[in-house]
């Protein structure tokens, strides 16, 4: 039976962020993530997780000026020690959260750069980056995103991928298989899924087109989670989508799914 965990950066957009805690926890969610926590005190974040009995699954590493438009910069030149100094405040609210993993933002392609010298500086912040995880217990994801809805990110496909986790060369570096976003750029999904099994860490769902509730689209959920199943994967299942209205009314996909 799929695990599930509310994205709180598309779910419950109605409400303050910590009261999406326990309306997550009420809809029946046993775990979060979202983007990231950093605006809030750790210790309040931990206090709201326990007392609605929910688990962190994830958030991402500090991103940049997301209001602004950065998505990630992990791969910029000139911001590299703002990445470094950020996995160790990522590493914080790990620890404060008891968070097995932390996702990594690429980062949009600036104009006129050169792509080799940014994937030298995705490779090298993320064997920085991984070390220091590892030595904290905490997974490292990276995480291909659709070039449609983020044009000029520099990390769009499971190839790029599985070509940056080779030259990272560590075992505690994984993939973060956003099933949306790779219907998106390739299709084929439970094939690459399973080909890449033992590398994805985490995977996230929402339907095509809109990136709204799975039922809604063109991906036969149904067969996806049924599949990830059959095929052993006991990670929680991000729903990072955007609800048509009401979160909690648009959760009729899940009942099957539900004890
Ligand atoms: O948008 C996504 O798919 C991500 O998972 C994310 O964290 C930010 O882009
Ligand atoms: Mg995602």
């Amino acid at each position: 039976m799929p695990k599930f965990s509310a994205n709180l950066s598309l779910l419950y957009q109605d409400i303050a962020f910590l009261d999406r805690f326990a309306a997550a926890a009420k809809d029946g969610f046993g775990a979060l993530e979202y983007l990231g926590p950093y605006t809030e005190p750790k210790e309040k974040v931990a206090d709201a997780l326990k007392a609605n009995g929910l688990k962190q699954a994830l958030f991402n590493v500090p991103s940049g000026d997301w209001a602004g438009g950065q998505r990630g910069i992990a791969c910029l030149p000139d911001r590299i020690a703002e990445f470094r100094a950020g996995i160790s405040l990522a590493l914080d609210y790990a620890k404060a959260l008891a968070c097995p993993q932390v996702n990594v933002i690429s980062g949009l392609v600036p104009k006129g750069s050169d792509l080799e010298t940014l994937e030298k500086v995705l490779v090298e912040n993320l064997k920085y980056a991984v070390q220091r995880t590892a030595d904290a217990g905490v997974k490292l994801l990276i995480e291909p995103i659709n070039l449609r809805d983020i044009p000029g990110f520099f990390l769009s496909t499971t190839n790029h991928a599985e070509r940056i986790l080779e030259k990272v060369a560590s075992d505690n570096l994984y993939i973060q298989y956003d099933f949306y976003h790779m219907q998106i750029m390739q299709g084929d999904l439970i094939p690459t899924f399973i080909r890449l099994k033992d590398r994805i860490a985490h995977v996230q769902i929402a339907d095509n087109p809109g990136r709204n509730e799975p039922g809604t689209g063109e991906i036969n959920y149904g067969f996806v989670l049924s599949e990830l199943d059959r095929l052993g994967y006991d990670g929680w299942v991000g729903c990072e989508y955007k609800p048509k209205a009401d979160t909690s009314e648009g959760l009729g996909w899940m009942k099957p799914y539900r004890k």
